[in-house]
């Protein structure tokens, strides 16, 4: 973070804003580069009606400029006002009783890649949470339609009696008991938080025995009432097809907490309600992964407790500050701003990664840089999780408010019959049924939006385009950590999915580049294009992966020779945006070897990910595929692997086809670089701007061909 006193600061004392320091060079900046990009474009068209080089070559090339120039802009959008926030919680003053209510919605999807103790785990932190229990409703909804899952929340239900009230009489910070148990300051455990640590030990071992098991056997259970929660699965349940199962009374005879009678052991505290749902699936009906499964929790949650404030989280993203919902309300409780805050986005930030990050998991531009950056034009977009949402921004833009289709889901009601009634319980399920949606606006004009396999980002820029704006909440504190795939066929086979994801978005009727364009504005527009055209970056990066490489091997030249002025330009292009990337993320704190695996990421990414993104998606606008939302995988038990990610040795795991383009370019680059220095050796001058992009590429690939030795 920069020092921030020089700077105008703007805002109540709830919270306030303060444009970076780096904005007037960057604006100055962006103004040199451009000029240079005019001149780079004029000497293309040029040589094209001169026709020096073959005509080919010069498209592709010019193209690739294009494709780069337009990414440039794009990321400039983000550098032109870029600001950094402060809230102040302590100045927070309600009373309990005036605090909004609160629900927390968790996805999971698969206990298998999702284990249950991980779900728990970020279930007892959101419980534990600094703020009146009797307020806060956590749903989970279960796409995997598990009855492990169910076991193990029945088991944290249990255990979330003794945990809260340990957690509010110490004030303990970590309210993951799972965190907090393993850190390190066992010595100064006191009797009681060893009794609660036996008790964690106890319920893990009971979850972990039957999911290893794979099935609940009714020994397990030990209250009578509980037994026939679990009837439901029987030989006909299947996960791609069940009804719907909602359980909101776990600890006394049936399912879940309920915060209108439950009171902890210490009977002082109310407890949350905690309510397990998982919606009706049939294979004919579409079931739009996340979004739909979202969208079944707001109206679950709409006929229970309605709360105007919505807080969503994917199961493995624990809290790490238990102040982060007053904190959130510093603005979405600000007089001045709230009628049009859609929703406050905290970053994703994640536990477990390596010294350097080899794989670029942090996503650090992604989730970071340009979060600051839109968040000084109409807000950051919204990343899936950690979002504190505004209920009436998923129905219909801030000045036309679109009502459902049943009163009991208006965003505006007062829910105030107890969630056991049993009319309650017999609307909860259909709204959670698979044809509650034929012929409604949900997932069209309210909730959040299908036909993206990154929904969050779809549905976040169509708030934007609303007219919604959003925060970016960033505290020095990380509000939430989560898991990041750390094996290299992981991350490439989620940023795959993303790639599929943001083409829907960007070749769909409402791409950014045209109606963001036209209901954001440039810069924010522009800003929303930087991420949905990502996958773009393969054109380039092939091109420039191969062309000017076979041209070394040829002998021939394809870019000015050092005699010639317009070498200059070339080098003055590369190395001005390299060290704008550079300085972007240093100044964001991250570090030179975090920046520099970063950028070899996106090589990586380009030619795996993006590419095969692009084929993927083709197939599916063919009608010859359909992509399905792959749940990346959270537990990982293969040490070996997780050691050689600690040493941070590239690993390509299983060999997949995904690397074929990747490792193509990688053995060119390198017969490229091989002739290239023979040819300079031999003849003086030689064809340097295409060796330097080869040797920059071959630095970039040591890795990839250390893997690639490795494995024969
Ligand atoms: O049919 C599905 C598929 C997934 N999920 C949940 O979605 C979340 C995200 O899935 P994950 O495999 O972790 O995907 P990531 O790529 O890590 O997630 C990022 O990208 C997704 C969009 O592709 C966003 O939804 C996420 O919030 C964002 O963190 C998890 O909690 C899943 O349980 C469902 O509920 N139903
Ligand atoms: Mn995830």
């Amino acid at each position: 973070m920069e020092p921030h006193r020089k700077h105008k600061v703007v805002g109540t004392t709830l919270h306030t804003c303060h444009p970076c320091r780096r904005t007037i060079p960057y604006r100055i900046y962006a103004v040199v580069h451009m000029c240079g990009i005019i001149a780079l474009m004029y000497h293309h068209v040029h040589s094209l009606l001169t026709a020096n080089a073959p005509i080919i070559v010069t498209c592709l090339l010019l193209f690739s400029d294009i494709v780069l120039s337009f990414m440039w802009a794009s990321t400039t959008s983000h550098r032109l006002n870029p600001v950094h926030r402060t809230e102040y919680p302590e100045n927070f003053a309600s009373k309990p009783e005036d605090f909004p209510k609160l629900d927390v919605f968790i996805c999971t999807a698969d206990p298998y890649k999702e284990p249950p103790m991980m779900v728990v785990n970020t279930v007892l932190s959101v419980m534990a949470y600094d703020y009146p229990s009797d307020k806060i409703s956590v749903y989970v909804s279960d796409d995997g339609g598990s009855s492990l899952t169910l076991f193990a929340l029945m088991e944290a239900a249990e255990f979330s009696k003794h945990w809260l009230p340990f957690c509010k009489n110490n004030n303990v910070q970590d309210r993951s008991p799972e965190v907090y148990f393993s850190s390190s300051n066992s010595h100064s455990w006191t009797k009681e938080a060893e009794i609660i640590k036996l008790m964690y030990a106890d319920m893990k071992g009971r979850v972990e025995h039957v999911v290893a098991n794979g099935n609940v056997e009714t020994a397990l259970i030990t209250c009578d009432n509980l037994r026939g929660v679990f009837d439901s699965w029987n030989y006909k349940f299947s996960r791609h097809d069940h009804p719907t199962i909602i359980q909101f009374e776990l600890t006394r005879g049936q399912v879940l907490q309920n915060s209108e009678t439950d009171m902890d052991n210490t009977e002082k505290h109310m407890m949350p309600n905690l309510i397990y749902v998982s919606r009706e699936k049939r294979k004919v009906s579409p079931h739009h992964f996340k979004a739909g499964a979202l969208n079944t929790l707001i109206r679950v949650s709409g006929v229970m407790t309605n709360s105007p404030i919505l807080l969503t989280l994917d199961c493995d993203m624990y809290s790490n500050d238990p102040a982060t919902p007053v904190r959130s309300l510093c603005y979405l409780t600000d007089p001045k701003i709230k009628s049009r805050l859609g929703y406050v986005q905290f970053p994703q930030k994640f536990i477990g990664i390596s010294k350097n990050d080899i794989y670029a998991c942090e996503s650090k531009r992604l989730f970071n840089i340009n979060m600051v950056g839109l968040d000084g034009l109409m807000g950051p977009s919204h990343v899936g999780t950690g979002c504190f949402f505004n209920r009436r921004a998923f129905f219909g833009p801030p000045s036309k408010l679109i009502l459902p289709e049943i009163d009991e889901l208006s965003p505006y009601r007062i829910a105030d019959k107890s969630i056991e009634a049993q009319d309650v319980l017999a609307l909860t399920h259909n709204v959670a049924g698979c044809i509650y949606e034929y012929n409604t606006n949900w997932g069209s004009k309210i909730g959040f939006r299908y036909g993206s396999l990154v929904e969050d980002y779809y549905t976040g820029f169509m708030l934007h385009c609303e007219g919604w704006r959003s925060i970016f909440c960033s505290p020095k504190k990380a509000a939430f950590y989560g898991d990041s795939p750390k094996c290299l066929t992981d991350v490439v086979g989620q940023q795959k999915r993303w790639a599929v994801g943001l083409l829907e978005m960007s070749l769909s009727k409402y791409s950014p580049i045209f109606y963001g364009l036209k209901l954001l504005g440039l810069l924010m527009g522009l800003g929303y294009c930087n991420s949905t055209f990502r996958p773009f970056w393969s054109i380039p990066l092939t091109v420039y992966g191969l062309l000017p490489q076979l041209a070394l091997i040829y002998g021939v030249s394809v870019f000015p020779k050092v005699s010639d002025p317009w070498f200059w330009l070339y080098i003055f292009l590369f190395f001005g945006a390299y060290a704008q990337d550079l300085s972007d993320f240093l100044l964001e704190g991250g570090t030179y070897r975090k920046w520099w695996n970063d950028q070899r990421m996106l090589m990586i990414k380009g030619l795996s990910s993006y590419f095969f993104g692009f084929i993927e998606f083709t197939l599916k606008t063919l009608n010859l595929s359909t992509p399905k939302f792959n749940v990346t995988s959270k537990a990982n038990n293969d040490d070996e692997q997780r050691k050689r990610y600690e040493r941070e040795i590239f690993d390509f795991g299983i060999s997949s086809s995904i690397f074929f383009p990747l490792t193509t370019v990688a053995i060119v680059n390198l017969v490229a670089f091989v002739c290239g220095l023979y040819g300079v050796f031999l003849c003086g001058e030689g064809l340097v701007l295409e060796l330097m992009l080869a040797s920059f590429a071959v630095v970039n690939c040591l890795p990839i061909y250390e893997a690639m030795v490795f494995r024969i």
